[in-house]
């Protein structure tokens, strides 16, 4: 089944318990939390007392995109804090099996992320205890860029190594995504469609919601 992960960072932060109350009745699978540091990324943005209020308003599965440098500093918290999926970045810990194991730790599902230019070999040796990869499509810091065109054939690079392995993994793409590109990206393999500006900036939430997983379960090019 292919799902659809509302990027609160495009939600109105002043009513932000009725806007995750609403994606969640307009038929999101997962509730997807942009955290930033303002150092691995130049922005800053959420931190584990917003994810707890999140946690209160909604069963849907947070799904925690952790862009921060040395995350391990902040993983306990956040899995405290009711995250059910963690997401690090490659990018941004020495030790990226540690890392993944202390995720684990929490009983949480680990997740890595690649930016744009990472190579997906930096996974060689980690895809078999990863629950997600996400692929970024976007540089990450901010909602609302357009999707990079260059990322496609590495979707599909990641789909078939998955699909080679075996692998339940599931493939989350960011950055970008919108009704108009989504049938192109799921065309290319991925599972999870991370969108921010194209729900919150839509008029009618369910309707964008069900129309991006119409063109992502049978993609016409
Ligand atoms: O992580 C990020 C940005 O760094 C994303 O989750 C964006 O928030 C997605 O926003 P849109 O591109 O869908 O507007």
């Amino acid at each position: 089944m292919k799902k659809i992960a509302p990027s609160i960072l495009s939600a109105d932060f002043s009513r932000l318990g009725d806007e995750v109350r609403a994606v969640e009745a307009a038929g999101a699978d997962y509730i997807h939390i942009d955290v930033m540091d303002g150092s691995f990324v130049p922005n800053i943005t959420i931190g584990p007392l917003v994810v707890e209020a999140v946690r209160r308003v909604t069963r849907l599965p947070l799904d925690v995109h952790l862009m921060i440098d040395a995350p391990d500093r902040y993983i306990g918290e956040f899995a405290k804090a009711g995250a059910d999926i963690i997401v690090v970045h490659a990018e941004a810990t020495n030790h990226l099996h540690r890392t993944v194991q202390l995720i684990k730790s929490f009983g949480k599902k680990a997740g890595v992320s690649l930016n744009p230019a990472t190579s997906l070999h930096c996974l060689d040796h980690i895809l078999d205890e990863l629950d997600l990869v996400l692929l970024m499509t976007v540089n990450p810091g901010f909602g609302g860029q357009s999707f990079i065109d260059a990322c496609l054939p590495k979707i599909q690079a990641l789909r078939g190594l998955l699909d080679k392995k075996g692998l339940e993994t599931e493939l989350e793409v960011d950055g970008g995504v919108k009704e108009a590109n989504i049938a192109q990206i799921a065309h290319a393999g991925a599972d999870v469609f991370v969108a921010g500006s194209a729900v919150f900036g839509s008029s009618d939430y369910a309707a964008t919601i069900a129309e991006m997983k119409l063109r992502a379960k049978e993609p016409v090019l």
